[in-house]
């Protein structure tokens, strides 16, 4: 059968897929990642390249390309870019509505977030909220809120201290029980027997108030993210290994968790998350004990997040400096509602 893309390093094919579409170069990419091979060294050759694939290569690192077929509207983006690149024949255009689709004022991470939607590469969920209304004892906290999100779409909620940003998150995990309203996480009903089976679809990372005592070290902590699957012991300390390096906190591991600062149990936390692959992310303030450094490097783990897995996020807090570089769409909780 005759390969989309062959990819070879020096003389060696590493690579070949023959998938349709922009497939091939999206599992290139996990192929890279997976390997850890620099995608700089690499000579890609594909049968079929218009705009969205050149988009993906300048985005995967790709230097150097040879394509059979290639459209011009891709040519641009190659030079702009600097990809040494070669063709058998050259279009107008290719026939992939895609390509219509990627317009100019399309950074390239706006082009590879919307291409990985288009396929279907999205982790997050879609969120729905109707008409909630939350008590807590004999005082009214949420009143008839709704909200929207769509797969893999950013929300930052701001608000006053006790306007009821915590207890609107509580409320998406179950903790709390509505008064009226309903929270669906993709086709699951909140509450229902099927999320209870699937809670680990959603990951918390929430300000530690409690002083525990119980002893147990980080990576533990980061591992319960994963207690429901059933991994080789090989693979899971792999995939813990793998989140608390991504949020700068493997060299804790070994600690005990209750004795971590609050910054570190927050890397820690958000680690479990990731291990988990949740696809619905909830932060409650997570700056609350970050340094300078630690918000720089939560801003930064956000923003791959948002163009790699992108899991659905709601980040709730009230530092409205550190939201301002935080660029997500915002709402502020006030009398009970979102606005
Ligand atoms: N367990 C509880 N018992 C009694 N009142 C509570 C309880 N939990 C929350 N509340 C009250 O509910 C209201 C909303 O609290 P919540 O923690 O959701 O606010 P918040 O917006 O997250 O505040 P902050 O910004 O200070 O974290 C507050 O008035 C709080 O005192």
């Amino acid at each position: 059968m005759e390969h989309s893309l062959i990819v070879t390093h020096g003389e060696e094919i590493i690579f070949t897929s023959n998938e349709h579409w922009l497939h091939p170069l999206f599992e290139l990419e996990d192929f890279l990642k997976e390997k850890n091979i620099p995608s700089s060294e690499l000579l890609v050759n594909d049968k079929i390249a218009g705009k969205a694939a050149a988009c993906l290569m300048v985005r995967l690192g790709v230097t150097r390309c040879h394509v059979e077929l290639l459209s011009e509207r891709a040519i641009p983006v190659f030079k702009a870019h600097e990809v040494d690149f070669s063709y058998d024949s050259l279009v107008e255009q290719i026939q992939c509505r895609t390509e219509d689709l990627i317009t100019d004022s399309m950074s390239i991470d706006d082009a590879y977030l919307f291409l990985r939607k288009r396929a279907g590469r999205v982790q997050g969920l879609p969120v729905k909220i109707e008409n909630l209304t939350v008590d807590i004892g004999r005082k009214n906290i949420l009143e008839n809120l709704s909200l929207e999100l769509g797969r893999g779409e950013q929300l930052v909620i701001h608000g006053a201290n006790g306007t009821g940003k915590t207890t609107l998150l509580r409320t998406l995990l179950g903790f709390l029980q509505p008064v009226q309203g309903t929270i669906r996480v993709g086709d699951i009903m909140v509450g229902s027997n099927e999320w209870r089976h699937n809670r680990s679809m959603i990951g918390y990372v929430h300000q530690e108030n409690v002083k525990n005592t119980f002893p147990i070290s980080a990576e533990e902590v980061v591992a319960i993210g994963l207690s429901e699957r059933k991994l080789s012991s090989k693979e899971l300390n792999y995939r813990v290994e793998l989140a608390m390096r991504r949020t700068g906190c493997f060299h804790l591991a070994k600690q005990s968790y209750h004795r971590l600062s609050g910054g570190e149990k927050q890397r820690v936390s958000l680690a479990r998350c990731l291990s988990q692959n949740a696809r619905v992310l909830l932060f409650d303030e997570p700056t609350s004990f970050l340094d300078s450094g630690g918000k720089e490097d939560l801003l930064q783990l956000l923003s791959e997040l948002s163009s790699t897995e992108a899991p659905t996020m709601i980040l709730v807090s009230h530092e409205t400096a550190w939201l301002d570089q935080l660029n997500w769409p915002r709402k502020e909780l006030k009398g009970g509602q979102l606005c």
